[in-house]
Order: C-alpha cells, then sequence, then structure tokens
C-alpha cells in the first residue's frame, strides 16, 4: 500500500517536472533571438539524427496541391497487399470493383517489414483526420510511411521505390476489370460499364493466315515502346476495319481489347457538339485502350465537309440498305466535329497523349470516305472483313457445333465458292435453336440457306445485263425523238 503510495508520489512529481521543463522551454524559445533557435533547431537535428538514424517518407492518399487520387498510393496498396499483407496481424477486407474476389491490405497504424537488397525497409499505414474549415466535416487522408535506415538513401529512393510502384501498377492491372466506355446520348463526359465481351481470336471467322499477321501487328505493337521512343513516334496505332454488315468487324474490336487486354472507348460522334468537345473527350482516354468510332461514313457527313456541292448519285439516296438510310448531316445532329477535327486529333493531340493507344474506323463503305481520312501514316492497317469463306465456316462449325469434320462440309465447300454469305449468317444458321436440332439439322439449314443465297445472285445476275440495256435503249429511244423531231421539222 505504501509502496503503491510513494510510486503514485514519484509519478506525480515526474510530471510535474515535464510540465515545467515545457513551460521553460517555451520561454525560452519565445525570448530567445531567432538565430540562436535556428541553431538550437539544426544541433538538435543533428542530436536525433545520431541516435535515430532512419529517413521516412510518406506516400499520402491524395495530390498535396489538389485533391486528386495519388497513383502511387493506388500501386503501393496493390504492392503491399499482395507482397506483404500476410505478414500483418491486422488486415482489412474489400471487394475491388464490386468484384466478387476479396482484396486484404494493411488495416491502419499497422507495421509490415520488407527486405530489399540487404536493406530492412519498414512500411507503417496512417490516418491524419484533417478539418479544412469549420462548416466542412473532417476529412481523411491516409498514407503509407516507409522507413529505412539513411546507409539506403540513394538504393531506396532510385531503385526501391520505382519496384514498389512499377509492381504495383502491374498488380493493378492484372487486378483491374476492363471498361467498356460510351459517350452515347447526348452525353458530355463518358460513362462506363465493365467489358466482358467474349470474342476471342480464335472464334473470329477468318482465314487462318490473315488472324496470324493482325495478331502479330498488335502484339508487336504493345510490345513497342522502345521502338516508338527511338523513332520519334507517338505510341499509337490506326486500324480502318472495313466490309459489309454482318462480317465481323465489331467483334474483331472486341477480339482486340480481348488480346491486348485494353479498354475500349466507343466515341459516339454524332452525340460530339464540336471539335473542342472531341478533343476534351479524347485527352480524357486512359493508356492502353482503344478508342473506336464505329460506321465513321455516316456517324458525321465528314466528306461533306470537302465535297459539300457534290449531289449524291441517284442509287444512293434509293438505297435500301440500313447504313445508308440513316446518315446525319451535321447539322441534323446537332454536332459540328468537322473532318480536319478528326485529323487534328489524330495527328496532333493524339501525340500528346502519354501511353499506348488504338484508334478503330469501321465503315460498309471504304469508297466513301475522305483519303484524308484513311492515307497510311493516320491509319496504319487496313482489313478487310468480307464474306464468310470455307476456312471461315470451319472455324464456325468448331465452336458452335463442335465439329472438325462431317460428310456435308463437302457441298457446303462446294456451295460457298459458288455464292456469297457473311459470317453473321452462317452463325445464326449453325445456332441450334431448340435442344432437338443436332449438328446435321444445322448444317442442312446451312445448305439450305447457301442454295436460296445462290438462286438470289443468279436472279440479280440475270437482272443485271437487263438494267445494262437500259442506257443503250434510252440511248435508241433519244435517237428516235432526234428522228421524229426532225420529220416534224421537215
Ligand atoms: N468473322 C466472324 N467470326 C465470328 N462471328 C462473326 C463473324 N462475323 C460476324 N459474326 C457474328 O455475327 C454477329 C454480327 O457481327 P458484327 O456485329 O461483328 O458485324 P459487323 O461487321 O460489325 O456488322 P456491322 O457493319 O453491321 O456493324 C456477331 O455477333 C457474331 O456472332
Ligand atoms: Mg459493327
Amino acid at each position: 500500500m505504501i509502496s503503491t503510495m510513494g510510486l503514485l508520489q514519484s509519478w506525480g512529481g515526474l510530471g510535474t517536472s515535464i510540465a515545467s521543463f515545457i513551460f521553460m522551454w517555451d520561454m525560452i524559445r519565445r525570448y530567445c533571438p531567432p538565430e540562436l533557435i535556428r541553431a538550437s533547431d539544426k544541433w538538435t537535428r543533428r542530436i536525433r539524427s545520431f541516435f535515430y538514424p532512419f529517413i521516412q517518407i510518406s506516400i499520402s492518399e491524395f495530390m498535396s496541391n489538389n485533391l486528386k487520387p495519388h497513383d502511387a498510393y493506388a500501386a503501393v496498396e496493390a504492392y503491399l497487399s499482395v507482397h506483404l499483407a500476410k505478414k500483418a496481424k491486422r488486415l482489412r477486407a474489400e471487394t475491388v470493383h464490386g468484384g466478387g474476389k476479396l482484396v486484404l491490405s494493411m488495416d491502419e497504424h499497422e507495421r509490415v517489414n520488407d527486405e530489399f537488397r540487404g536493406a530492412k525497409i519498414q512500411w507503417i499505414s496512417g490516418k491524419i483526420v484533417q478539418r479544412e474549415s469549420k462548416y466542412l466535416p473532417d476529412v481523411e487522408r491516409k498514407y503509407y510511411k516507409v522507413t529505412f535506415h539513411k546507409k539506403y538513401r540513394d538504393m531506396v529512393t532510385d531503385t526501391y521505390l520505382e519496384h514498389v510502384i512499377k509492381t504495383g501498377k502491374e498488380i493493378q492491372m492484372r487486378n483491374r476489370k476492363r471498361k467498356l466506355y460510351t459517350n452515347g446520348h447526348n452525353k458530355t463526359t463518358w460513362s462506363h460499364i465493365v467489358f466482358e465481351h467474349p470474342a476471342t481470336f480464335d472464334s473470329l471467322a477468318m482465314e487462318s493466315e490473315k488472324k496470324r499477321e493482325i495478331v502479330d501487328d498488335l502484339l508487336m505493337f504493345r510490345e513497342s515502346k522502345d521502338f516508338y521512343a527511338r523513332i520519334g513516334k507517338a505510341w499509337k496505332r490506326g486500324y480502318l476495319l472495313y466490309g459489309p454488315p454482318g462480317t465481323g468487324k465489331s467483334t474483331m474490336i472486341a477480339a482486340m481489347a480481348n488480346l491486348l487486354d485494353y479498354d475500349v472507348y466507343d466515341l459516339e460522334l454524332t452525340s460530339v457538339r464540336d471539335n473542342t468537345e472531341l478533343r476534351r473527350l479524347l485527352a480524357e482516354t486512359s493508356s492502353k485502350s482503344i478508342i473506336v468510332i464505329e460506321d465513321i461514313d455516316c456517324s458525321l457527313d465528314l466528306t461533306g465537309q470537302r465535297k459539300k456541292k457534290q449531289e449524291k448519285p441517284p442509287e444512293e439516296k434509293t438505297s435500301k440498305n440500313k447504313k445508308e438510310v440513316p446518315r446525319k448531316d451535321t447539322e441534323e445532329s446537332g454536332s459540328r466535329v468537322t473532318l480536319s477535327g478528326l485529323l487534328n486529333f489524330i495527328d496532333g493531340l493524339w501525340s500528346a497523349c502519354s501511353g499506348e493507344r488504338i484508334i478503330v474506323f469501321t465503315t460498309n463503305y471504304v469508297d466513301k470516305l475522305d483519303p484524308a481520312l484513311t492515307r497510311r501514316g493516320r491509319m496504319d492497317k487496313h482489313i478487310e472483313l468480307s464474306y464468310c469463306s470455307f476456312e471461315g465456316f470451319k472455324v464456325l462449325a468448331k465452336n458452335y457445333l463442335l465439329l472438325d469434320e462431317h460428310p456435308l462440309f463437302e457441298p457446303i465447300e462446294m456451295l460457298m465458292k459458288e455464292t456469297n454469305i457473311i459470317p453473321a449468317d452462317v452463325a445464326e444458321n449453325l445456332m441450334p435453336s431448340s435442344p432437338k436440332e443436332d449438328a446435321r439439322k444445322c448444317l442442312l439449314k446451312l445448305i439450305e440457306a447457301l442454295k436460296l443465297a445462290e438462286e438470289v445472285m443468279i436472279k440479280k445476275g440475270k437482272e443485271e445485263p437487263a438494267d445494262k440495256e437500259l442506257p443503250d435503249m434510252k440511248e435508241d429511244a433519244d435517237v428516235l425523238q432526234e428522228m421524229e423531231d426532225s420529220v416534224d421539222k421537215v
């Protein structure tokens, strides 16, 4: 009892002494000349660094000059969650991007040790609560602090932190869900959904050699950062996909995104008000992305910027083709994006954006595009997607019916040589419409469709010469009229 009392008394004495010291120190600092204070601070730092030879670096959740999220913080978090979270005793579990998988990270004020090239490095997670204004609620700012011996200063600042950020970014890339961004419905910003299109180059009906060439081209582009830097060109590549409707242009874009693990930005030009908005939207696109402008010929009357006065040929006006009817004029769509605005984006701003980007234009009518838009250098690769070949059919038969061979393949090959059918129609026929429909029935359905397509072709072929005779008949009629007129005159 007495000893407890004694202990309490001595604690009380210590508290009084500390309070007196703080008071005295404050008085000294207040009345001492500033030079003396500075000198004392310098020496205090030196003595402290002698006894505490460690360096600390903080990485905050937000940038200090604005409230933008700090990329490095997210990368450190990813690195720690994969490499060091197992060593921590208090962990935080969160689902990322609404996915089902739990990701573990260090809880607040938890410490873990890392080792890099013989150096012991400690990470601490922390949080400070700040009040920016008395009218606003307090804000939490999380941070990670890395502590290491001062002899490793250069190694940690030059190499270790770079390694952590690089590894963290790779982990983020692996964990992220790819996104499909759109600017449709007159939105002035991008909105996105998770991109989960299953298309791959394996499932694409196309000649294998052509397919391999495109895949090689894409993979080479992805690995060519140093090459583009060396030749002084922006790390971009333009693809023009052209061909009739239903030949797999959109499907190929999805396959490209899946192959490269890129996001997709589906740019609806008719929703973009003017060139300024176009530039802003494109500047907001992220690296490792494919920017798509579908049906470039009817998105905007781009060619009209140069050929305004040209009348459309009569057959164009009366065509029943789905792609030609809804062509929107710039005035009609309320959009004032011009061809030169689009070209500037490809050549100018395009080059200023860092990181790799692919731009894809699709069209059903390549001949209608302004040559300025399609010239090499702007669109590096022109890819024609055309009618289904027998090789393409075999890919679809394998995908849809799990067939490598079948006796009905032979007649199908014969018919395919004689007629044109788009892959979308082949796919539709090979798709069983009921559980009772087996592979044979599907192949027979396709044979019927091919025969029908052949009949239509023959019919058209017969009609065409008749059409071609029309001008001659017209000429004859004109001559007759002229003769009659001259007879009348006589
Ligand atoms: N080459 C192909 N390989 C595999 N499937 C294809 C191919 N072409 C078309 N298809 C099938 O047909 C459907 C329509 O194809 P897709 O939308 O890619 O055509 P498109 O060329 O973009 O047509 P459009 O010019 O009308 O936009 C796809 O969902 C796909 O199932
Ligand atoms: Mg399409």
